[in-house]
């Protein structure tokens, strides 16, 4: 039998030891890596693709740590994103290089002979002039075909992005492994949190440390502290542990509590800087009751860009002119500063940490509750450590479990046969399904404040479902639909949300653009699915979301109960909006129908008022004498008591009421008792919420007791 190591080595053979190729020793090509390693390998699967990936995963990590602390102490949420560009001399400097100037030109992998730059720039001035003209007409600017531009790998470029909350801060010995050490974190128990991995802030680090080799610095204070944290450190990736430079208790006047984290990494803000500026607006807008600055603080002189007219630095956008984005380009890259305020004051209850459902637990779970279980006996640990186990019911399923099992044994000297047998009887057994209490769903105001911001639509509807489960795991599904709305594109415009995180990417496979797509017969609710312009919000909140992935970015489709929900709640919207858009189109008819009558209106008052003229002249030239009443008129016709104007207004008067009546008649037909309104109804009054809503297509009024 071979062993592994240095001692398992054969000697080498003294007279062989000249051969030209030694054979080699035989060793192990058995090897470990560090989770950290791991991860700066494969940073990809935690959403670090790209450099302006890994910018915009950054702010995101950064952000969602910072509402998950501050509403862990029930704070109104404050966070500051700052974004500041930093130029290649100033990164230089930072990291103690020379700059040098470029000798050999025609080494470097962007070189472009004199005549191929001349061409170049001169193609990019045409577009510019171009594209300047229709600024100043205030035509659409139109996307050139893609040209090749420049060739070579565009220079880096460099960020310090930093974040700062109002939250819980941390404990000064604990920072270091929070953020030098993958997979650790706080948020690992049983509870809706936007966090799950222990790995974001990691991988910030580990990008920072593998494309600028800096440290991430920390601030942070907790409340009752009188000092501040400070910790410097990077992370020893072979090891996983953390690499402290500073850590440190400074002196604090100002009385604070939160964090604050700064990290320079490579990044690119002109690809990616629509979907940052995308991701603050939705988690604004499902974070309603946070407030939020974002800055993006750029290296070119604010006056570059403040000396051009507006029409041009607002119209210009790297992408339309040139077919791509020029990183270099100052337009692209104005000073950015965006207040997102907070709109109400009410925050979601915070989520409760719960107990595992037995439904859910694989043999490893039930062997590490064994472990760390202060419960002595096995009927104290079913009743305890999972829910839905009543004891009554606890005592039955011992009962069934055979009869080397007791209420009264220990559970930590249960065997692994016997770990067997309970997991075994918990897959089988009918358990209640776990509530929904720990969840802290976004809420139907939330989503509808959302909704009506983002897109201003002409009708809306909201749903909330009850709570589901799905592999043991509580979970509860919103929906919002809306149609019309300015600025919104025709067809389908889906908004998703993950425990109150927005997400951006992997669109296409995700359960809630599959359902939306291919499940939802839109026609059956009067919605033309590729001609209106649709909203479709839809939020899921769990204690475990299953996503695909570390980075957080989509739902899959294959998750049956978590698609019937979604199909659910989108339908339940529908049939809201089917009632309102019958009501709109029967007000539209009623409303033509009243246009046509009301155009023959001239021409038939002309041809009436023509023959009642013609009429009283043979009347009063006795050709032909009418009786009574007809005589009175023809006699009012003479007299001009009687005028065309007459007719017109009384011919009015009729199509008004002919119009009244076809519509109360339509309406009875069609069961509609009676005239068109706008709905408002009462939201339920749940016990813990001291507030009661009032719906309306426009606005959500909220009432507190
Ligand atoms: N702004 C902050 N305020 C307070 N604690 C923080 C803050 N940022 C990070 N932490 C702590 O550091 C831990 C690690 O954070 P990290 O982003 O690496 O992972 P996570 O948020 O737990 O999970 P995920 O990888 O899914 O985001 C967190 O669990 C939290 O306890």
């Amino acid at each position: 039998m071979e062993t592994t190591g240095g001692s398992s080595e054969s000697p080498p053979d003294p007279k062989k030891g000249k051969s030209k190729t030694p054979r080699k020793a035989k060793e192990s090509v058995l090897k470990q890596k560090s989770p950290a390693e791991f991860f700066a390998e494969n940073k990809h699967i935690a959403g670090f693709d790209n450099p302006g990936k890994c910018l915009y995963t950054t702010v995101r990590e950064l952000v969602e740590n910072s509402l998950d602390s501050a509403e862990s102490i029930s704070e109104l949420p404050v966070v500051e994103v700052t974004i500041e560009e930093i130029g290649k001399s100033k990164y230089n400097s930072m990291i103690g290089l020379v700059d040098r100037e470029r000798v050999d030109e025609a080494l470097y992998d962007d070189y472009e002979t004199a005549k191929a730059r001349e061409k170049r720039l001169s193609k990019q001035a045409r577009a510019q002039e171009i594209q300047t003209k229709n600024a100043s007409l205030g035509k659409k600017v139109k996307e050139p075909p893609v040209s090749k531009g420049m060739k070579g790998r565009a220079e880096a470029s460099f960020y310090k992005v930093t974040c700062k909350d109002n939250g819980r801060g941390m404990p000064h010995d604990d920072i270091p492994n929070m953020f030098g050490r993958v997979l650790s974190g706080t948020k690992y128990g049983l509870k809706q949190t936007r966090g799950k991995f222990g790995l974001g802030a990691k991988m910030a680090l580990i990008w920072s440390k593998m494309s600028t080799g800096l440290p991430i610095e920390i601030l942070s204070s907790m409340k009752g502290q009188n000092y501040v944290s400070f910790c410097r450190l990077d992370i020893d990736i072979h090891r996983n542990i953390p690499h402290i430079h500073v850590h440190e208790k400074r002196d604090s006047k100002v009385r604070w509590h939160g964090a604050e984290i700064q990290v320079v990494i490579e990044g690119n803000w002109t690809t990616y800087r629509s979907k940052i500026l995308h991701y603050m607006r939705q988690i604004a807008v499902i974070t309603p009751y946070a407030q939020f600055l974002f800055k993006f603080v750029s290296d070119v002189p604010e006056y570059v860009s403040l000396s051009l007219p507006k029409t041009i630095t607002d119209a210009h956008n790297c992408l339309h002119l040139f077919g791509f984005y020029l990183p270099c380009c100052f337009l692209c890259r104005k000073n950015v500063t965006i207040r997102f305020a907070r709109r109400t004051d009410v925050m979601p209850p915070v989520p409760l940490e719960t107990k595992h459902h037995p439904s859910s637990v694989d043999l490893l779970l039930i062997k590490r509750l064994i472990t760390e279980t202060s419960k002595q006996n096995l009927l104290q640990f079913l009743q305890h450590e999972f829910v839905n186990i009543p004891k009554s019911y606890a005592e039955r399923l011992i009962g069934e479990m055979g009869p080397e099992f007791s209420p009264k044994m220990a559970a930590k000297s249960l065997t692994s046969q016997q770990i067997v047998r309970i997991h075994q009887l918990f897959r089988q057994a009918k358990f209640d399904d776990p509530s929904g209490d720990c969840l802290s769903p976004a809420g139907e105001y939330n989503l509808r404040l959302g909704i009506i911001k983002e897109l201003h639509p002409d009708i809306v509807a909201t749903y909330s479902g009850s709570a589901q489960v799905f592999e043991g795991h509580p979970f509860i599904v919103e929906a919002g639909v809306s149609v019309g709305g300015k600025d919104v594109k025709h067809g389908l415009n889906i908004f998703r949300f993950a425990n109150r995180i927005p997400l951006l990417f992997e669109q296409g496979a995700d359960v809630v653009t599959r359902t939306a797509l291919k499940r939802i017969n839109w026609s059956s609710y009067k919605i033309n699915h590729t001609q209106d312009k649709i909203g479709v919000f839809v939020s899921v909140v769990s204690t475990k979301i299953p996503f695909k992935g570390t980075g957080k970015e989509y739902i899959g489709d294959d998750i049956s109960e978590i698609a019937t929900a979604v199909k659910s709640a989108i339908q339940q919207c529908c049939i809201q909006l089917k009632s309102k858009i019958m009501k709109k189109m029967q007000a539209r008819e009623q409303q033509e129908r009243k246009r046509n009558l009301n155009r023959y209106i001239p021409d038939a008052t002309g041809a009436v008022y023509d023959v009642l003229k013609d009429m009283a002249q043979s009347h009063v030239s006795k050709k032909k004498r009418y009786d009574d009443e007809d005589a009175e008129l023809l006699k009012k016709v003479s007299s001009r008591l009687i005028t065309k104007e007459t007719l017109r207004e009384k011919l009015a008067q009729h199509v008004e009421q002919v119009d009244y009546e076809m519509a109360l008649e339509y309406a009875t037909q069609s069961g509609v008792s009676e005239e068109p309104r706008e709905a408002m109804y009462i939201q339920s009054l749940e016990a813990e919420n001291k507030f009661i809503d009032l719906h309306s297509p426009i606005f959500v009024f909220r009432l507190f007791q």
